[in-house]
């Protein structure tokens, strides 16, 4: 494989890849001894009722053929001939796809004898829910291969892998022999051996969001911007790119950037990344390289995770921890907002979210895997990520015509009146924003209980899995009927149960149990409001650093002025114009924070005071 890089258009790197023996950074956290989990337990008795229950089938969701019944020979085909033969051709005119994606028990959860508690979650409103004897093929015919001929048409297609910590997200995408960026490859070169696309040639583009920067992963981390191109396309600046010429070559330029990325072992995954990386298919015009005729990104999410999965942690690995729910937490913030039909989506709270706003306005498709784990430890995070990916699935644009399956409208129409369609990134003001998001001096505790806790109200959290909770913000019912089918039987044990090692689980005193709930709540009302005192104190301990850097923001800005020769030349004015750029992309970013945080501390105060009425 290195002679085949050295020969082709590899030789400027290839010293690069002899020289990178080992990975760059990669975090060599030491073995912790892990501490005991608090694990979450579900009574017997509930389970075969949760196993029992039919799930909840809802008209729009459409089961994958199972491993077997797929046709061996399908990815043989063109894709055109797949759209019709396996795939709906208005699956191509769906703006974004959603698809839970369930692993199998590991090895750890069999020998603790811990149960598949997910073959009951059936989320309503996703188009495929993969339970775990599905391959990455399967998952791949039926999320990123629509987008393949999407980007052949000049379009952007993006595919996410978004879930806990340890639940299949690099499995998924990027796992170097079927992940998806491979079998898309497949599909691509296939494509572009075909004279009509003779015209287009493919790069690749890899590199990671680690700590809220970018960084070329095949540049020896080199460290890159994200601009917009003013046709609200993103454009990473300085992105180095390598031409392929086939699947092998792909994967040889992977394998040479995975090397450099972060990842770390933590108590759930012993090779947890711990950036987000992003992989991307670029097609240029052979002729004007210059021009980007459809790209397709692979986007692997770092997982989401709390305290307890991080097992006995060092301080980098916590850090690490809480930048990553911190962004995913902004990327929540996107989502709610563009749900709610605002008009401005806070895209620039986050680096990762700069990055994805391409994939979620304008003309772009998206898929989304959400990856869960199946074991009742991890019940919560499960219900979390399900929750997540019903809200981006609800996302408006489903009802615009255009976006779903208008099998009279052209794709390179659509794409064309698209491209300049979207909803303007801009940070949101203090009128039209109504953030729970993120915090930049929230402490791990509180971003996760934010990232877990804060959520949306959803109808899949009424499945069997929802642990039972005073607040009762995920519970509401619109539909009497449905209430009456799916809420009755999950009347349902204290939720202690849940949470404690019952030595005999049929022997549970529920009524005891609740006695000493009850007792329970008068401390917890002192201990609410301490808690509440301390968000609120953090917050505008916020609010202060917010203003110093904005301080200084200006400061350094006076400087560069200050030292610009009046009758400059060319290079003083350009070095000016960048330092201004930078003030104010820098004070957009403080901007985002002051009114996330101002807004989460509104929202807070709001839901308290309804908890003490
Ligand atoms: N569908 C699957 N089938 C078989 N094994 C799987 C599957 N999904 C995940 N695994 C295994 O589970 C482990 C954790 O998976 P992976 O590293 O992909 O998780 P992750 O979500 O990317 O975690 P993190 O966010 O910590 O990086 C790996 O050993 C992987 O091989």
């Amino acid at each position: 494989m290195k002679n085949k890089l050295q020969s082709r258009q590899y030789t400027k790197t290839s010293e690069h890849i002899a020289s990178r023996k080992r990975p760059v950074s990669v975090v060599k956290a030491s073995t912790p001894e892990r501490k005991p989990v608090r694990r979450m337990t579900i009574a017997p008795q509930t389970i075969p009722r949760i196993q029992q229950k039919p799930t909840y089938k809802d008209r729009r969701l459409s089961i994958l053929p199972r491993r077997e019944s797929v046709a061996p020979d399908l990815l043989q085909q063109p894709v055109s001939k797949l759209k019709t033969a396996a795939i709906p051709y208005n699956e191509l005119h769906q703006r974004i796809r959603v698809c839970v994606r369930k692993r199998p028990l590991n090895k750890r959860e069999t020998l603790s004898k811990e149960a598949d508690i997910t073959s009951i979650v059936g989320s309503h409103t996703v188009e495929l829910h993969a339970e775990s004897h599905v391959t990455n093929k399967d998952v791949y015919m039926r999320t990123a291969q629509p987008l393949i001929e999407y980007i052949f048409a000049g379009g952007n297609g993006t595919c996410f892998a978004y879930g806990q910590t340890g639940s299949g997200k690099t499995h998924t995408m990027l796992d170097s022999t079927d992940g998806l960026y491979v079998l898309a490859a497949q599909d691509i070169f296939r494509m572009l051996s075909q004279p009509t696309n003779s015209h287009l040639s493919a790069n690749v583009g890899f590199y990671e969001i680690y700590q809220g920067q970018l960084y070329d992963l095949l540049n020896q981390r080199a460290k890159l911007t994200a601009r917009d191109d003013g046709n609200n396309n993103v454009v990473i600046a300085g992105l180095k790119e390598f031409a392929i010429k086939d699947k092998e070559d792909l994967i040889a330029v992977f394998e040479y950037g995975n090397q450099g990325r972060t990842t770390g072992k933590t108590g759930v995954n012993n090779k947890s990344s711990r950036s987000h990386a992003v992989l991307q298919i670029i097609l240029r015009l052979k002729d004007k390289p210059s021009e980007i005729h459809g790209k397709l990104s692979f986007i692997d999410l770092a997982g989401s995770e709390r305290g307890v999965d991080r097992g006995d942690a060092n301080n980098k690995t916590r850090l690490e921890g809480a930048e990553i729910n911190k962004s995913l937490l902004a990327l929540k913030e996107c989502i709610r907002a563009l749900d709610q039909d605002r008009k401005h989506a806070p895209f620039r709270g986050s680096k990762l979210t700069q990055v994805l706003r391409d994939c979620f306005v304008g003309g772009a498709r998206t898929c989304m895997i959400a990856t869960i784990s199946p074991n009742s430890s991890n019940a919560e995070h499960t219900l979390n990520t399900l929750r997540y990916a019903d809200r981006v699935k609800q996302l408006k644009g489903e009802s615009d015509p255009r976006l779903t399956g208008d099998n009279s409208t052209d794709i390179k129409t659509e794409l064309s009146t698209n491209r300049n369609i979207g909803i303007r990134e801009e940070e949101e003001t203090a009128e039209d924003g109504q953030s729970v998001a993120n915090s930049y001096t929230m402490d791990e505790d509180e971003q996760v209980e934010n990232l877990l806790d804060i959520d949306f109200p959803s109808e899949v959290a009424m499945n069997a899995l929802n642990t039972p909770t005073n607040n009762n913000r995920f519970w509401k019912v619109s539909n009497d009927d449905y209430q009456e089918r799916l809420l009755k039987p999950l009347e349902s044990p204290p939720s202690e149960i849940f949470f404690s090692n019952l030595s005999d689980p049929f022997d549970s005193k529920p009524l005891e149990l609740l006695r000493k709930q009850e007792e329970k709540k008068s401390k917890c009302d002192l201990e609410r409001i301490r808690k509440f005192m301390k968000f609120h104190r953090r917050q505008i301990k916020d609010l202060e650093d917010c203003l110093k850097e904005e301080t200084k923001l200006i400061a350094k800005l006076s400087l560069a002025i200050n030292s610009t020769d009046e009758e400059s030349q060319l290079e003083d004015n350009e070095n000016l114009k960048q330092e201004y750029e930078n003030y104010l992309n820098d004070l957009n970013e403080i901007s985002t924070r002051v009114t996330i945080g101002m807004r989460m501390v509104q929202d807070k105060a709001k839901s308290e005071l309804d908890q003490t009425k």
